[in-house]
């Protein structure tokens, strides 16, 4: 399997306190990672640093052998919007915008317009919101938005996609049909994904969790068929949670 990400040795503070201390992790093409842990473990700054989102203050990110902090803002904005792709609890689907028209946005940065009207409407059939392409983000519902914002994410097909807490928001059926969307990106469209969650049924479309606590990872836990959620709960609970 090629390592299409790699973070060696990430240290991060937040004025003295230590945030991340020396964590090293390595994604493979093709996986679905959750990084789980306590509320401020670190799991979103961990998830910042390794996007390029947030820089940390040593350590080297590696995707596709390209290092993070070696790019000019520039080069890393344009870098990011290629070849990463973003959702966050809270959709940030532009407001003022079709559904349509949020992908296009992102489709314009690397591909001509109509290859990009092609792949937005290609992926929201994917997503099952083809009916409801032309609506206003505030037309749409949580589940909607989030589902319009993973077809957003893989626009112009990022290397990798972050989730941050991409179910926080949703009541537990749109949480599902959410899960359930990413799986089939990740399985079906082979798009690598790294989520954070604090949700042990989002947890469970994963193929590996990684946990972390005060800033370290305290374990993994790979999960195939022979898994389930008893599994993925006494794992948890072992490490802490
Ligand atoms: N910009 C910031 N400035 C100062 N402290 C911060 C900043 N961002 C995060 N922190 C602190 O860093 C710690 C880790 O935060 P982080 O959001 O990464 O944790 P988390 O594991 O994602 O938590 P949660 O599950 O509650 O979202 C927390 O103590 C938080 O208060």
């Amino acid at each position: 399997m090629t390592i299409i990400l790699k973070a060696q040795n990430i240290n991060k503070k937040y004025g003295r306190t230590p945030i991340l201390n020396g964590i090293s992790l390595n994604v493979e093409e093709g996986q679905f990672i959750a990084i789980m842990g306590n509320s401020g473990a670190g799991k979103s700054t961990l998830l910042n640093c390794i996007s390029g989102m947030d820089q940390p203050d040593s350590g080297k990110i590696l995707l596709l052998d390209n290092e993070l902090s070696r790019m000019s803002n520039r080069d890393l904005a344009s870098f990011r919007a290629k070849n990463m792709g973003f959702i966050f609890q809270d959709f940030r689907l532009l407001e003022d915008m079709s559904l349509l028209d949020n992908l296009l946005v992102r489709g314009y940065l690397k591909q001509s317009k109509s290859d990009a009207l092609k792949q937005a409407n290609d992926l929201l059939d994917k997503v099952q919101l083809l009916n409801v392409k032309n609506h206003y983000p505030s037309q749409l519902s949580g589940g909607q938005k989030q589902r319009g914002a993973i077809a957003r994410a893989l626009m112009n097909n990022p290397e990798i996609v972050f989730a941050d807490e991409p179910t926080g928001a949703l009541n537990s059926a749109a949480g599902k049909q959410v899960m359930e969307t990413l799986k089939f990106v990740n399985v079906e469209l082979k798009t690598t994904v790294l989520m954070v969650t604090h949700d042990v049924r989002s947890a469970s479309y994963c193929d590996q969790i990684i946990y972390l606590s005060d800033g370290k990872i305290l374990g993994n836990l790979t999960l195939d068929y022979s898994k389930n959620i008893s599994d993925i709960n006494a794992f948890l609970s072992q490490k802490g949670w």
